[in-house]
């Protein structure tokens, strides 16, 4: 019998289709049940976040869940006052507070804790001095030196960082002030932004943007984060001729995203129909070399502007990815770089308490038992921070969402003697607060108890000078704050944890910072639970998987061009252009191909209705003489 802590090698004997596997317990929290103070172990863990695999002859096991029992919250108004003040921590200069009261763990946890969170600090210093952090893929993560670039581990990279930084500036400045100006506008300036990119090449733009710009910005923007041709068509619309007036900004680390080719042939197409000359409008913000940069070299656009190797997509928001759009809407990026970079400086600590990304990182592991039993739902009670949530749903969920650890092992827990696989993650959802009353809060305050929450306070409720009392004593401020305030003991009385981050105000410096702070706190968890947080092979099976989907599509199109071009056309079942396909085991996607062609007009049904497949008949509404469909 192995030792029944730890993390298991991933053996073939562990297969799910193994015999020798057990069945998995349905395991959870609740059946350890107190009526006011429920006694949880960490070991007991939401069935709905287990592996499917299990096994009580594992070798090579070691800790991976703290085995102190977790105690009750602490209800004594006395005792929670207490716990608030001990724990409470400030950063004088950003106005910035983390509260992790409401967050039941004990000092045994803490002291449990030390090691490792003393071992990720020491990875994190590593990290900031150019290790190679991200094993896989060979590479060092430095966005922490965007923001100080004299932490760059070399003096080459820091001019690098400097040179970005004054670019982004001075194209900015000169965009701005419409030294830069459009060829054939009669506006003279540019004055919008139509920014083309996904993921993390969108997140933080689109986060900053609703966060900071200001209500009448330089350069208005919008977004193409898709490849949803109506999405696309939408935003160009929307734009109508000020296109002639739009500088396009085409944001890709790796330079060959589909969705965002496909955004930028879409853009490309609408400037040529409106009779405009894309070059002289268009940015690329890339690695250099990748194919759009070659792409935009040899075009001719407008600038172009660097991505680094040692970036990685979701934290990219302090490189040109990020500050570009900001600057151009007249978002102080320097402060925002600063805000970020104090944050840094507070993350380096070693004093637990007075490390507020450690705090963060302790609080997840405490409250999702390690291994993302429980979900973060972000709670921002300021409507410009609503896309704070979707943003840290990438920089959490693509970071922290890994089937093996740094080992190459899957993590497994210890549930009542038996141990099982769970894959690593944390979800993250949410939208803002007190809008989120009237929709979902039910469920957290009554409902399946799958969730700690994450309260983002602003203490400043409007610009001074323009507040005023709706009724006696009380401002629309007040509402927001007395909604916050009686959300989060409403939650705890019923047991549900929760963080308060507080800011004072939202401004560049304080969006610095929390993107800061978080970035932090995921890559002190990511070392913690001893995973790799840069890398995201799991996006690669999708990105092969829907490669594969074009290339059957390619085939399905050439077999029915050459039925449709014969004389008469001869309509084809699915199974006979799956056989001609020499694809029969993929029938299902050709139907379904067939259905999407059918429903955009691109192929006729003959006979037969796409609710009964076998029934269909399909052909090309013509023959298309061109070798592609050979
Ligand atoms: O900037 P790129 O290379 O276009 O990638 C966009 C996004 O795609 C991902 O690689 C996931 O597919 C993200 O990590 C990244 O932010």
């Amino acid at each position: 019998m192995a030792s029944l802590s730890g993390l298991c090698s991933s053996s073939p004997s562990l297969n799910p289709k193994n015999p020798t596997s057990k069945p998995i317990p349905s395991v959870r929290k609740d059946f350890v049940a107190f009526p006011t103070r429920p006694t949880r172990t960490p070991s007991l863990i939401q069935t709905q976040s287990v592996a499917r695999e299990v096994s009580s002859d594992l070798s090579n096991t070691n800790d991976s869940v703290p085995k102190n029992a977790k105690k009750g919250l602490e209800k004594d108004p006395h005792g929670l006052w207490k716990r608030y003040v001990d724990w409470l921590y400030q950063h004088k200069e950003l106005g910035l507070y983390l509260d992790v009261s409401r967050i039941g763990f004990t000092d045994e946890f803490i002291a449990e804790m030390e090691p490792r969170f003393l071992a990720a600090l020491k990875a994190m210093e590593e990290l900031e001095k150019g290790a190679i952090a991200n094993p896989d893929e060979g590479r060092m993560v430095g966005h922490y030196w965007l923001r100080n670039s004299n932490l760059a581990p070399t003096s080459f990279l820091k001019t690098q960082i400097d040179t970005t930084l004054d670019a982004v500036c001075s194209f900015a400045d000169e965009v701005v002030s419409g030294k830069i100006k459009p060829p054939s506008s009669s506006e003279g300036r540019f004055t919008s932004i139509l920014s083309v990119g996904i993921g993390g090449s969108a997140l933080g733009p689109q986060f900053v943007a609703e966060a900071l710009a200001p209500d009448n910005p330089p350069l208005k923007i919008r977004f193409i984060d898709n490849t949803d041709p109506a999405g696309i068509d939408h935003q160009i619309a929307q734009l109508g001729p000020e296109l002639a007036s739009t500088l396009v900004i085409v944001i890709s680390k790796s330079g060959g995203t589909p969705e965002t080719r496909n955004g930028l042939l879409e853009v490309q197409k609408a400037f040529r129909e409106a009779g405009l000359e894309f070059a002289k409008q268009g940015v690329a913000i890339t690695q250099e070399n990748s194919l759009l940069d070659n792409t935009a070299r040899i075009e001719g656009w407008l600038a172009r502007l660097p991505m680094f190797d040692w970036v990685g997509g979701r934290t990219s928001e302090m490189s040109a990815v990020g500050l570009l759009p900001a600057a151009l809407q007249g978002i102080d990026i320097r402060e925002m770089l600063a805000g970020a970079s104090l944050m840094d400086e507070a993350n380096r600590t070693t004093v637990l308490r007075d490390n507020p990304a450690a705090l963060l990182a302790l609080c997840w592991y405490w409250a999702s038992d390690g291994i993302g039993s429980k979900d973060m739902v972000v709670l921002p009670y300021k409507d410009s921070l609503l896309l704070f949530s979707r943003y840290l749903q990438q920089l959490v969920m693509e970071s922290l969402g890994k089937e093996f650890d740094l080992d190459g092992n899957r993590v497994c827990v210890n549930i009542l003697n038996i141990l099982i696989f769970v894959n690593q993650g944390l979800t993250v959802y949410g939208n803002k607060g007190s809008t989120d009353q009237h929709a979902y809060i039910q469920q957290l305050r009554e409902g399946v108890h799958n969730f700690f929450v994450t309260f983002v306070e602003v203490l400043r409720d409007r610009p001074p000078g323009h507040d005023w009392e709706l009724e006696p004593g009380v401002t629309c401020g007040d509402y927001l704050f007395g909604m916050l305030q009686g959300t989060r003991s409403a939650l705890y009385a019923n047991n549900r944890e929760s963080i308060t981050v507080t800011v004072q105000e939202v401004t560049p410096r304080s969006v610095g910072a929390l993107i800061a702070l978080y970035e932090r706190a995921v890559g002190i968890y990511a070392s913690m639970v001893n995973i790799n947080a840069y890398h995201q092979p799991g996006v690669e099976a999708g990105k092969k998987a829907a490669g594969e989907v074009l290339a059957l599509q390619k085939r399905v199109l050439a077999v029915l061009n050459e039925a449709s071009c014969k004389q008469p056309v001869e309509p084809l079942t699915l199974d006979e252009v799956a056989e001609r396909c020499h694809a029969p085991e993929d029938i299902e996607m050709i139907y379904k191909i067939i259905a999407h062609m059918a429903a955009n007009d691109r192929a006729l049904i003959a006979e037969g209705s796409c609710g009964s497949p076998r029934s269909i008949k399909v052909f090309l509404g013509e023959c298309i003489v061109d070798e592609l469909y050979a």
